[in-house]
């Protein structure tokens, strides 16, 4: 495809239409997930005593936001997937400093992942995480409440992980969700959409937190609490890296020692095309200089898209309007530890 304001290989989208087992896998695990039924999949380990609260229930959440309410205290929620590392920690430190309260989420959500995807092997480490939030102090806060659900707390009627099969009620963002990484996981945005809707409906925070490294997500999510009057406002905290500028993510743990230090590219492609735009307004010029940095270290075939888009609608741009700014964001698949591919994605704003 020529190099115009979108960059994506054919593979990619080959890889679409026959929906091969290769999303951050090796044969041998995809096998055993496919094995697996969701609520086994999912399932959240019992924890140890800690000093955080852990919450499982709706019910339970409803009644400690009660209290808050009564003590006149304000709450702000972090939503995560657990696995937790720094770039979490980023999000809970704004929340402390905002809130008087603030509660994480730790649930791995079955209904954004397509069948062909990682679910089963989705790290996962309950006891780590706990402890890594109860090490959180600032301004004399601390995270006061964890909330992890079962599966079965957040989909009563269950959840396949086929599209087809699910029924009952779903959210989607339309308009929003089916470019960048909507093109690659058609399924996703609606699973978030869903999920972050019940978190909303359950918690009622008065902030709610995300980051930037999922800059569709955000967008997907502002949107969201704006149609569906939501009255929770979005703080998006800006992208923690590795000190080789590698974007802290749960999944990097899939990764090798090498193809983390060769992932270095990925932010220094991301850069240069900050100085491209200073020279030049061309998205086109601005994807050429993303495309051949990344390729000193992964081949050409395994970058997904490299595309510029609207901060708000998301609107694919041939230039860049220097009073309105745009995102550059990118998904590329890296060599993992099974002898597979993990995608990695990250973005700049301009
Ligand atoms: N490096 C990071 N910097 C800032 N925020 C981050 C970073 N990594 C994750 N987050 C944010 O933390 C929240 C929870 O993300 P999640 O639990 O999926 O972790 P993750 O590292 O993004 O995992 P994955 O590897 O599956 O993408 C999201 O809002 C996400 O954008
Ligand atoms: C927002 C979220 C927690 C919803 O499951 C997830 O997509 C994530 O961790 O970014
Ligand atoms: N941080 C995004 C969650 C996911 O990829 O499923």
């Amino acid at each position: 495809m020529a190099l115009r304001s979108r960059w994506q290989s054919n593979r990619s989208i080959l890889r679409l239409f026959d929906l091969l087992p290769s999303y951050n896998l090796s044969p041998l695990l995809y096998t055993a997930r496919h094995n697996c039924t969701v609520a086994a999949a999912a399932e959240v380990p019992e924890s140890r005593k800690s000093p955080i609260q852990i919450l499982r229930t709706a019910a339970e959440v409803r009644s400690w936001r009660r209290e808050q309410l009564a003590k006149g205290l304000t709450v702000g929620l972090v939503p995560t997937m657990g696995a937790l590392h720094a770039g979490h920690m980023r999000l809970v430190q704004s929340s402390m400093r905002m809130n008087d309260a603030t509660m994480v989420s730790i649930f791995v959500n079955p209904a954004q992942f397509a069948p062909t995807e990682d679910l089963a092997s989705y790290p996962r480490d309950f006891d780590a995480d706990i402890e890594q939030l109860a090490a959180q102090e600032g301004d004399n806060r601390q995270v006061d409440v964890v909330f992890a659900p079962h599966v079965e707390e957040m989909y009563p009627n269950g959840i396949p992980l086929n599209i087809a099969d699910q029924k009952g009620a779903f959210v989607s963002v339309h308009g929003l969700s089916e470019q960048l990484e909507g093109s690659i996981r058609p399924q996703f945005f609606r699973g978030v959409a869903t999920v972050v809707s019940k978190l909303l409906n359950i918690v009622t925070p008065e902030r709610v937190y995300f980051g930037q490294k999922d800059i569709q997500q955000t967008v997907v999510v502002k949107r969201l609490v704006q149609d569906l009057c939501y009255g929770s406002v979005v703080h998006v905290v800006p992208t923690s890296r590795d000190a080789n500028g590698l974007a802290l993510s749960s999944r990097n743990a899939y990764l090798t020692e090498q193809t983390r230090e060769d992932a270095a590219v990925i932010y220094k492609a991301l850069q240069n095309a900050v100085m491209a735009y200073r020279q030049n307004t061309s998205a086109e010029k601005i994807i050429e200089t993303v495309v051949s940095t990344i390729t000193e270290n992964f081949n050409k075939d395994d970058i997904e898209y490299v595309c510029v888009n609207d901060k708000d609608t998301l609107e694919e741009l041939e230039t860049v309007h220097p009073l309105k700014g745009a995102i550059v964001s990118l998904a590329v698949r890296v060599p993992n530890k099974f002898g597979g591919k993990t995608r990695l994605i990250d973005n700049i704003l301009l």
